[in-house]
């Protein structure tokens, strides 16, 4: 991955002081904007904090951003994401915690007698003062099924072939409930998915375990993106004995075609291509197409850059063709996805970039959760069943909420 350095400076904290919930916590308790996550199959955690009062707005240009967590939601008017800057980044892997330059030394004091304060038993409770207060009703099963209705009508009319229409679902949180004790359940569940929180002034606390990749370019160059569609309960099922019918066949196709078409909007034919095979993701089997691109082979590193742009949102999340689905989504599902089924990520750090399709996720609010989960539809869709498959997508979250 080709990107210009930054200056770091890391400071040694007292070494008992440091550790990655405090770490967590103290950003939790700061109302700055902050992110921490687990990677896929890795054990490391990692938290970025901002010591700006807002998180940045910035298009996505991969090769000149600062490092940090980009978030950007599904539709907004100006295009454009949040970045939360790594100016305090902790990784569980290192012993020390890093300042990026711009900071003066009154700040670094600054954090670590917060760090040390916490760890001398301040509790974890201003975190709920920085909660969002209000959102969008919940989805009814009515309003739900009904657009879903209208949707297989929509496409028997060719007015477009496939849409993914969402919901959300409100959950009271108990009174000790903490996103620190969530974050960890979740990293011991899945340790296949993206784990992470996410706070963002005005847009909330996000929390979720993604199984989807929407881009991804490694540190030796490597170039990654999935197609993944198609959901079934495992039931205990192991991968390679599940079975597809045609419906779901195909609504996986039409995602990996809609990749395909986007390499060839930039006429790359060097791409490999594997599947669609099996996966399990928490207690669901999906289909997945796997593309890889060797950026240094084809001399392309922005590569990265330009698929982000043309893929999202991609027809796992909105549909095909994608302004006609955008659109009927707009009209009909009546509040907003926010950061539901945009994309979210590290990037820099490592010098890797990894941004992951935000689902299987919820919002926090101070009593409450909200959930959200969507299903592609196709002129073969039963609304019933469709509304089961958004059920068992935020079972992914609900159950660990509490335990
Ligand atoms: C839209 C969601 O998931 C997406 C839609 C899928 C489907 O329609 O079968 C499967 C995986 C995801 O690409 C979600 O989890 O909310």
């Amino acid at each position: 991955m080709e990107k210009k350095s930054q200056n770091i400076i890391s400071t040694k904290v007292e070494n008992s002081t440091l550790d990655f919930d405090t770490v967590l916590a103290v950003a939790l308790n700061s109302g700055q904007p902050f992110a921490a996550w687990k990677m896929p199959n890795e054990n490391t955690q990692s938290i970025v904090v901002s010591l700006q009062k807002e998180a940045l707005r910035v298009t996505s240009d991969l090769e000149n951003l600062p490092n940090g967590f980009l978030a950007r939601p599904f539709q907004d008017q100006d295009n454009k994401a949040f970045l939360i800057p790594a100016d305090i980044y902790y990784t569980s892997d290192l012993p020390e915690i890093q300042f990026s330059s711009d900071y003066d030394f009154d700040t670094k004091v600054k954090v670590e007698k917060a760090l040390n304060d916490f760890k001398h038993n301040k509790p974890l409770k201003k975190w709920k003062d920085n909660m969002l207060k209000e959102h969008f009703p919940p989805t009814s099963k009515e309003h739900f099924t009904s657009i879903v209705d209208d949707s297989i009508e929509a496409m028997k009319d060719d007015a477009f072939l496939k849409v993914v229409l969402s919901r959300t679902k409100e959950v009271p949180l108990k009174d000790d409930f903490s996103p620190i004790h969530f974050f960890h359940r979740l990293c011991k569940a899945y340790p296949n998915a993206f784990i992470s929180v996410c706070f963002i002034p005005k847009v909330g606390l996000w929390m979720g375990a993604s199984p989807e990749t929407l881009i991804s370019v490694d540190e030796n160059g490597v170039f990654r993106t999935v197609a993944l569609a198609g959901t079934q309960a495992s039931n205990g099922m192991l991968p390679k004995d599940a079975s597809w019918k045609s419906k779901e066949i195909e609504e996986q196709a039409l995602v990996s075609r809609y990749i395909i078409n986007c390499f060839k909007k930039i006429r790359l034919r060097e791409f490999d291509e594997k599947g669609p095979r099996t996966v399990a993701a928490a207690h669901l089997l999906h289909l997945r197409t796997d593309f890889k691109v060797d950026t240094k082979a084809t001399n392309f590193p922005q590569l990265g850059t330009v698929m982000l742009d043309l893929l999202h949102p991609t027809s796992a999340v909105c549909g095909m063709p994608k302004e006609v689905a955008t659109q009927f989504i707009l009209d009909n599902e009546h509040y907003n996805r926010s950061l539901y089924s945009g994309y979210i990520g590290p990037i820099g750090l490592k010098n890797r970039n990894h941004l992951f399709v935000n689902l299987r996720c919820l919002q926090i609010f101070n009593d409450h959760a909200l959930l959200y989960a969507g299903a592609g539809i196709t002129e073969d869709s039963d609304a019933e069943k469709e509304w089961k498959e958004t059920e068992i997508k935020m079972d992914t979250m609900l159950k660990h909420l509490h335990s």
